[in-house]
Order: C-alpha cells, then structure tokens, then sequence
C-alpha cells in the first residue's frame, strides 16, 4: 500500500515541480472538498479531499511529506500543516508529552524560558526536522554510587558500572580521576569523546551557600569540561543531577529528593535553577544505609548470605515502605524471593523495618532528620523565602535515586508531609514517584539531548569555553 502511494505521489511530485505559477493555497481545514490549487492544474489530484491527502501523507510518512513541501506552495501548505506533524512527532521514538514538554520549556537552554509564552507558535514541522537534526549524545550520569551511561537516541542508558568500587567518589573534582572516569566511560561505550557531544550530570554536592561551596561547585564544574575538551569532546552539557531528574518528571520547578547512594538530597529548582540560597537540605540516609540496616537485621535472625549485593537485591526485591509503621509491625509481612546462585531468601518485618530508617533514622542508631522532616524544612524555606511568582512550586516533590523505587514511599511521604502542615499549606502537596526509576537523572539528559535547540542553547564549545575561562581564569564565574 505504502509502496503504491509512493509511486503516485512520486508521479505527482515530479509532475508538478515543472508547474511554477501556483495562486495561494487555501487553508487545509476550509473545505474537505476544495482543489488543493486553483491556478495549477493536477488533474484529477484537485478533486482528492483534503482529509484523503493527509492521510495519504501520514502513510507515506515524514520524508515525503517534507518532499511534497517544496513542490508548490499549496502542497506545502498541506504538507506543513501542524496536525500532520504531530501525528508523526506522536509516532516517532519518544513520548509525545515529553517532546511537548522539551519543546515548550528547554528550548531556550538556561535560563530557561516558556516558549509558547513568548513567540508565536511553532511550526511543528520544523521542530521535528530541527529534532531529527540534532546529533546524538553521549550521555554520562556518574552517580556517586552508580554510574549510567548511553547513547541519548537509545531507548534506555546502555551500561551501568559501580562508581564507588571503580573509581571512588567522583565529587572529588580531580583532573585525573575524572578523565580516567570519562575515558573508561567511552571505551566502554565503544565511542570516541570526539565524535559528538557529550552530556554529563553534576553530582549534587557542595550543597551550601558560602563562598567556598560556590567556588568549588564552579571548580567542578570548569574540570569536568576541561576534561571533556581535552579528550576533544566538540561539546559538552554539564547540568545538575537533581534538575535532570526534575526534567525527567517533565517539570521545571519543585523540590528533588533524590535518595542517593550515600547521602539523601533535598534541592529546592526553581525554573530550572537550584536555589542554594533558599536552602539544600543533605540528610545522610542513603541507599548504602538502606542496605546495611537490612544486612543487620538479616545477621540478627541468622539469615545467611554470601555477599552485600545478595542484601541488595533482597532489599530490591522484597522492601517496602509501610504507610504506618506501627500498625504495620502487627501484621504478617513474610515474603520469599530467590537470589540467582544463592537459593530462597525469606524476610518477614525486615522488609519494611529497613527502610523504616528513611524515616526514623534512631532506629538504624543514626542521628539524623526523618526525610519527611528534611522536606519540610525544605518548604518552609521556600514558602519564607517567597521567590517564584507560583506561591506553590515547591509542593511539587519529585522523587529520584533508586531507592526512591521503593514501594509505598511516595505515598508514604506525602502522608508525613500532610501531618506536618496545616491546611492551606499542605493543599497541593503532591509527591511524584521517580517515572524512569534508577535512571532519572539519565532520562532527563535524554531529554535534553533531543531538544532542537539542544546544541546552540545548551552546549558549550570548547572555544566558547576557553574564552570564559582565560577571562575569569583560575575559575569560571558564571555558566
Ligand atoms: N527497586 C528498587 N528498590 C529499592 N532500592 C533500589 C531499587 N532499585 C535500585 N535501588 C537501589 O538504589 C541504589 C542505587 O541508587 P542510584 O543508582 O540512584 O545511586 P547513585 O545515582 O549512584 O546515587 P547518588 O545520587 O548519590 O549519585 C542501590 O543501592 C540499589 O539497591
């Protein structure tokens, strides 16, 4: 059928690039039944409805639709109307909502503006052909625990490695640790640094607002690039964990728990940017805590097992969050799972006596906030500091890290945050659970990296690079 179409249009488009004196076209929605041209004649064409040649565009697809632009200006009329483009963009490899939100929010890079706020709207057409355009990218997301990589047109990351164990913590800012980091990365993804930009997420560290925190989240920084240029990236992105993971959830403001591997990060986004000033709250209940805990209590019931990554994929597989800790220790919770090599593991209350320590840190002997109360410490913040013109941005809790896949604990958080505050406060307190699971902060990259402007808005070269850093040398001071 395809291939038919193909041929017919094929005749059309030849024929009708030799017809030069076409009279403006009608818009596609006047009449089903209008010619498509007064002043060309294409035979028996005039009489098709416009519906039917749409429909044959969307079979024949994007290509000759875009072919079928240039022939006159009423088959461009046609061809470049915005429903039939998004009916392509509907069927291409990403989710419609997220090239809608991409394309509304990230265009203009940081700092970030509403597009359709601003401009005319955009030619649909064009942002699938700008999109189509837009080079692929290595995409790096070195978490301190684990590090996802992959190439930004792939479905999902393509490899994972255990940072901790192979590199130690990334956060250090150190030239060779990092290019060892980086190099290790590309050799393992089979490309070289050269070959196209490079998207990288900065990990949430250095998390005050003193002088000395900005000065060495800007060292940071500056060193990853300078890494990346001198290993030939021809571009790089560096942004924020938790704003990549905050773009995953397609949204540009609100607060990112990210659970992480060490520590648990509590970063108030506004538009896109982190506000250091109003207050990033660390707690230091992370996964690895998670997982001690629980190997603790597996060692109290004398249940054997031969590694922590046996605890691990225990906890991932039978943990949960209880939605009321109390009244869940009166309740049968035993469950079974099998470890690969290792036979039938069985947990009864440790299942969510474990994780229970997110909450109640005391119990796992630690001497540290709940994550309920970091994130309302976190609000009240926000809601003092009064910055943002929507007085409610930050009821907007996105989880991320892969501890925040556990079951029951968005729900669980949002019933905390509901006790803490009185209404109006607590009205639209909204906890989103992590959509892309462990790999948020790589999704968002993901997202990022397919933006049509993705280059010229959110790139740096390395000569635009060079020239900020011999002007403020040693540091750059904005970027
Ligand atoms: N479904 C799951 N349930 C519970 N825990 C999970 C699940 N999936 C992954 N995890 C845990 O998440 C942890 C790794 O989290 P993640 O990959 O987000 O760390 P990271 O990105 O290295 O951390 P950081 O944010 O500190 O850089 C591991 O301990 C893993 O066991």
């Amino acid at each position: 059928m395809a291939a038919l179409l193909k041929k017919v249009f094929g005749a059309v488009l030849t024929r009708s690039s030799s017809s030069s004196t076409l009279s403006s076209p009608r818009t596609a929605s006047d009449s089903d039944d209008a010619a498509i041209d007064d002043g060309a004649s294409m035979g028996a064409f005039d009489r098709i409805p416009t519906d039917v040649i749409m429909q044959i565009l969307r079979l024949l697809g994007p290509k000759e639709a875009a072919r079928a632009c240039v022939v006159c200006r009423a088959w461009r009329f046609l061809a470049a109307d915005n429903r039939l483009w998004i009916f392509f963009l509907q069927s291409g490899r990403e989710p419609y909502d997220t090239v809608v939100f991409s394309e509304t929010h990230l265009r203009s890079g940081f700092p970030l503006k509403m597009y359709f706020d601003h401009t005319p709207q955009l030619s649909f057409m064009q942002i699938y052909v700008q999109r189509e355009k837009v080079p692929g990218s290595i995409i790096i997301d070195g978490g301190s625990g684990y590090c996802k990589y992959g190439w930004s047109k792939y479905a999902s990351p393509s490899g994972r490695c255990a940072t901790f164990l192979e590199f130690g913590s990334i956060e250090s800012p150190m030239y060779p640790r990092l290019r060892h980091f980086f190099s290790t990365i590309c050799s393992r993804m089979q490309v070289k640094p050269a070959s196209q930009p490079i998207i990288v997420s900065i990990p949430i560290c250095h998390s005050d607002d003193t002088e000395s925190a900005r000065a060495s989240r800007r060292q940071l920084r500056e060193t990853i690039c300078s890494v990346l240029f001198d290993m030939n990236a021809p571009a790089v992105c560096a942004i924020d964990q938790a704003v990549l993971a905050l773009y995953a959830a397609r949204r540009t403001s609100g607060i990112v728990v990210n659970i992480g591997f060490h520590v648990t990060s509590v970063v108030p986004i506004l538009r896109g940017k982190v506000m250091h000033d109003v207050g990033v709250e660390i707690v230091g209940q992370g996964a690895r805590k998670v997982t001690g805990f629980l190997k603790e209590l597996m060692q109290q019931r004398n249940i054997n097992f031969e590694s922590l990554y046996t605890v691990r994929t225990i906890k991932e597989k039978l943990c949960y969050v209880a939605a009321d800790y109390d009244a869940e220790l009166r309740k049968q919770a035993q469950a079974s799972c099998e470890v690969a090599g290792e036979g039938c593991f069985t947990l009864s209350n440790e299942r969510f006596k474990a994780p229970e320590i997110l909450f109640q840190p005391q119990l796992g002997g630690m001497r540290a906030m709940g994550l309920h109360q970091a994130v309302a410490l976190c609000m009240d913040h926000c809601a003092e500091a009064e910055v943002g013109s929507d007085d409610g941005w930050f009821k907007t809790i996105v989880l991320a890290g892969g501890t925040s896949c556990l079951p029951g604990l968005p729900e669980r958080l949002e019933k905390e945050l509901h006790k803490i505050f009185p209404p109006p406060m607590s009205d639209g307190i909204k906890v989103i659970p992590p959509t892309y699971g462990v790999d948020s902060a790589w999704f968002g990259a993901k997202i990022v990296s397919n933006v049509s402007t993705f280059l010229e808005a959110w790139c740096i070269t390395k000569k635009q690079f060079r020239q900020k850093f011999r002007r403020t040398a040693p540091l750059i001071n904005s970027w």
